[in-house]
């Protein structure tokens, strides 16, 4: 088997206000390759949404950004800013929570499609809009062409912001919260697109949610954040067949049967820290049921355990 194309490779990514030595987001390692789905998972304010907007330079200049991102195997911290724009919607492509918001009200699914392929020759552009509607489930897809994004379901809507998504043919598909504003039966619908899109196109998917219960079903691996770290890593059969770190098991306590309420972390009292309450040592350690002194004075690395994943917690055993 040939070994799977590194897409997006983003090493000991921290990230800083410039008035704070404490990184908001510290060492952050994720690897992205060609047709597989990858999850970045936590809480509100785990540092998700910083990760991955990184790695596409969309973070403001009030944040000071350190390590290496390659796309592609060009470094993105080093792109000029005519580089920058060549390759956000080519080579890589960001969906975002609300299709509605994201979607112009005023011009039909066509025009916007056709926006999206200008570099197809005109002629080519009505088959080529159908062909990205088709890939993405859309059924009647010369009716859609005609209509305005008011007359669409959110999860149409959405579908076809990952139409619009998929025009430039990107290595790297960003989803973040993609689906937390539709239903529950619509988010399983699209989440499960996006992990055949990224089979049947090659493509890197980097999914950003803080719902553990949709990771399981459709991506291949999981980055578990919190308070900018990542705690545990690994393949999804392996973090949900055995989640080895306190943080990833109060996590799945926390996932509710099939209600889309938002959720809360009912096993662990507190919330993630911010800049001004940031402990030393584990970030977890103050609501973390296993804590010992040790934890609240030193970090713990994250180290490859025997099943197969990584963990950064001082009670999982490293493999030697
Ligand atoms: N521009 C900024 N300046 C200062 N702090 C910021 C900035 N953007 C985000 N933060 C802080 O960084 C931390 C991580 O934010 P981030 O948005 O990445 O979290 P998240 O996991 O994506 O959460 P959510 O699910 O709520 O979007 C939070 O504490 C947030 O308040």
């Amino acid at each position: 088997m040939s070994i799977p194309r590194t897409v997006l490779d983003i090493r000991d990514l921290t990230i800083r206000t410039r008035t704070s030595a404490t990184p908001l987001v510290d060492a952050v390692s994720v690897r992205v390759s060609a047709g597989e789905s990858v999850a970045l998972v936590g809480e509100s304010g785990s540092g998700k949404s910083l990760t991955s907007l990184a790695s596409l330079r969309l973070l403001p200049d009030t944040l000071q950004v350190r390590g290496t991102i390659e796309l592609d195997g060009e470094s993105v911290l080093d792109m000029s800013p005519q580089r920058l724009r060549e390759v956000r919607g080519t080579t890589a492509a960001v969906i975002f929570q609300e299709p509605m918001s994201s979607l112009n009200p005023v011009l039909t699914v066509q025009t916007q499609l056709y926006e999206a392929l200008r570099g197809t020759p005109r002629a080519g552009k009505r088959a080529a809009a159908l062909e990205l509607l088709d890939q993405v489930g859309i059924t009647d897809p010369t009716r859609r062409l005609r209509q305005y994004p008011h007359e669409l379901s959110g999860g149409m809507s959405q579908r076809i912001m990952i139409a619009i998504a998929l025009a430039g043919r990107p290595s790297l598909l960003i989803a973040d919260e993609p689906t937390t504003a539709l239903d529950v039966t619509i988010q399983a619908q699209v989440l499960e697109l996006l992990q055949r899109l990224a089979r049947e196109l090659d493509m890197a998917v980097l999914l950003v949610t803080h719902d553990l219960g949709i990771v399981a079903e459709n991506c291949d691996r999981v980055n578990v954040l919190y308070a900018g770290r990542i705690v545990e890593t690994g393949p999804t059969d392996t973090v949900f067949g055995n989640p080895r770190h306190p943080y990833t098991r109060a996590l799945f306590a926390s996932i509710p049967d099939v209600d889309a309420a938002p959720r809360r972390l009912p096993s662990l009292p507190g919330t993630v820290p911010t800049l001004a309450t940031m402990p030393d040592g584990c970030r977890f350690h103050p609501r973390c049921p296993l804590a010992e002194a040790r934890c609240a004075v030193s970090t713990p690395p994250l180290v490859a355990h025997d099943g197969g994943g990584e963990g950064a917690c001082w009670m999982i055993g490293a493999v030697a």
